[in-house]
């Protein structure tokens, strides 16, 4: 039955804690040899992929994609140039700029590809005239609350904007552990699970939430090290939705 087979689906499943959400990430780069341009991109892709699938370019044709300082705002930006390329209309909103030529490169990239990089960030309320849907790329595992002011227009530009927002990897500003906390939180759309997904994803965190997994690129050794019980992907596909 449907339920059963939702079950199986999430159960079993093993979610990261944020030690070995980073413990996995330098795994990857230590023992496995990966760039982290060569994930990002992969990562990226299937953001690019479930934002696609959620929200077709039919009916969702413009996209803000909001961009943070590490690696999750990374991801965003490679989402950006993946959803220009699949025909979307996109916008980012990148508001502190890591100087390293992997995010200068990928921003120099968005550019290129025609998307329009904003100074500044329209009123919330402003934000559904112009935008069908928001891609919340601002923290990853990295993030650990409360947010810090510089950051919070942006977070609440995202929470408060009346728009469909996907986030990748994590919804921004919850508890990478612990979901959203007591105050006004991000309540997402869609989730886009990284690699593996980490604890803040569990169903009781995100409700009627879609969620994916993404980033198809973990070696075996990996999945067993840690304990990892992933839904398989069909096909060549870059997504597999989690029940
Ligand atoms: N292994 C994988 O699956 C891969 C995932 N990727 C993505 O990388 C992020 C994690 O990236 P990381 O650079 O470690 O950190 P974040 O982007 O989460 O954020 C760090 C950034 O945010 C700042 N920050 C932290 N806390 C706060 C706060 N309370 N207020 C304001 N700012 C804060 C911090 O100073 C840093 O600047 C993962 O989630 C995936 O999206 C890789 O792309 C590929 C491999
Ligand atoms: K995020």
């Amino acid at each position: 039955s449907i339920t059963s087979s939702k079950l199986s689906n999430t159960c079993n499943m093993h979610y990261l804690t944020q030690e070995e959400a980073a413990a996995l990430d330098q795994d990857l780069f230590n023992e496995y040899k990966f760039s982290v341009d060569q994930l990002m991109e992969l990562a990226g892709l299937s953001v690019a992929a479930a934002v696609a699938k959620t929200f077709p370019i039919s009916t969702h044709n413009t996209a803000l994609v909001v961009c943070g300082p590490g690696n999750n705002g990374g991801d965003g930006l490679v989402a950006a140039r993946h959803m220009t390329l699949f025909g979307y209309n996109v916008s980012v909103y990148y508001p502190k700029r890591t100087p390293k030529p992997l995010y200068e490169n990928l921003l120099h990239q968005c550019k290129q590809f025609g998307v329009n990089i904003l100074d500044c960030l329209p009123p919330p309320n402003e934000l559904q005239k112009d935008y069908k849907v928001l891609v919340d790329a601002l923290f990853g595992f990295s993030f650990k609350p409360p947010v810090r002011e510089s950051l919070k227009p942006a977070l609440d530009a995202l929470i408060d904007g009346g728009l469909p927002v996907c986030s990748v990897d994590i919804p921004s500003g919850w508890d990478v552990e612990k979901g959203p906390g007591p105050d006004k939180a991000l309540k997402p759309a869609l989730v886009i699970s990284l690699s593996a997904p980490k604890l803040c994803t569990q169903p009781e965190f995100l409700g009627t939430a879609k969620h994916y997994l993404g980033g198809r690129f973990l070696p075996p050794g990996i999945i067993t090290k840690y304990n990892l019980t992933l839904p398989s992907y069909p096909n060549q596909d870059q997504i597999v939705e989690i029940c």
